[in-house]
């Protein structure tokens, strides 16, 4: 069966083998195998009852990037808003010759009283995961259903699973403009992006669309096409960080990148009736 609904998840399974696990609760995917493999990180110790963000996977950022500031109306959200902390429903699920695609579903009547009060805005997000033999796409439509405009930030939080972070390369930002979330410092990235300690950086305007997460000198890894999507977020909480997160193990830092396609420099404003759409593309270098 293509397409396997649970519970708490939805199951995509390609005749190739390949597969993908999508969790209702925030729409998160936890699970994107192919060539055998596990591609995703997903923590040891994440929760998966619904009573926190998954740690891992790729969670929804929506709307708003990190702590919203007053004196915007995001500002009194949770971090990363409420779309990956709100159960999200099946709308539909196909496939044809080569893919197996589920369409998950988000409108304002679905938030919390609280997440409605906070944000009073009437909204329809689709998210599509379309999985192929060798590749999976993970996109993101916003639609202002409401007779006034807002503002959003998103982002695709993609937690990918590699051997070894100290020898992982991101290649395609060389020369872009970040601002160092750690340091606290805007600068121009000079080369390839490495990790060598905690990394928290905000590439904004990444005109280079095939992004490179090079697991080692071989060259081998994951190929991030995004399409809509203009910023690149990379983190990695490194020894620290990782030891004061609960659900996440002090070493789980060494076998994980987040490199996040989204809109988060500056909001995105969307008149009524206006909708968004940013994708992106993982696929095996
Ligand atoms: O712990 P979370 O709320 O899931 O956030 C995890 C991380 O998300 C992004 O990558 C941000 O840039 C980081 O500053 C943040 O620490």
């Amino acid at each position: 069966m293509p397409v396997h609904q649970q519970s708490e998840k939805i199951i995509l399974t390609h005749s190739t083998g390949a597969s993908a696990e999508v969790y209702f609760y925030g729409s998160t995917l936890t699970s994107w195998k192919v060539a055998g493999k596990e591609r995703i990180f997903l923590s040891d110790k994440a929760i998966l009852d619904g009573s926190k963000a998954i740690r891992g996977g790729i969670p929804l950022v929506f709307p708003v990037f990190g702590k919203g500031k007053a004196p915007h109306v995001t500002a009194s959200l949770p971090q990363h808003g409420f779309a990956r902390v709100t159960r999200w429903k099946l709308v539909n699920s196909s496939e044809d010759a080569t893919t197996v695609t589920v369409q998950l579903g988000l409108d304002h009547s679905m938030i919390t009283e609280e997440f409605r009060n906070l944000w009073p805005f009437d909204f329809s997000l689709v998210y599509t995961v379309s999985l192929t033999a060798d590749n999976i796409e993970t996109g993101l439509r916003v639609h202002n259903i409401g007779d006034r405009a807002f503002d959003f930030n998103t982002l695709l939080h993609t937690y990918f699973l590699i051997p070894d972070a100290s020898a992982v390369k991101v290649v395609g930002l060389n020369g872009v403009d970040y601002v160092d979330k750690v340091l606290q410092t805007s600068s121009k990235q000079k080369g390839d992006v490495v990790i060598r300690g905690e990394v928290d950086s905000v590439y904004a305007n990444v005109n280079t669309l095939k992004l490179e997460i090079q697991y080692d000198p071989s060259g081998k890894g994951i190929q991030v096409q995004k399409n809509g999507l203009g910023d690149i977020v990379v983190w990695n909480p490194w020894t620290e960080k990782a030891s004061g997160m609960a659900d996440f193990g002090d070493e789980e830092f060494h076998k994980m990148i987040c490199v996040e396609a989204g809109q988060v420099a500056e909001f995105i404003a969307l008149a009524a009736g206006d909708a968004w759409e940013g994708s992106q593309i993982l696929s095996l270098l």
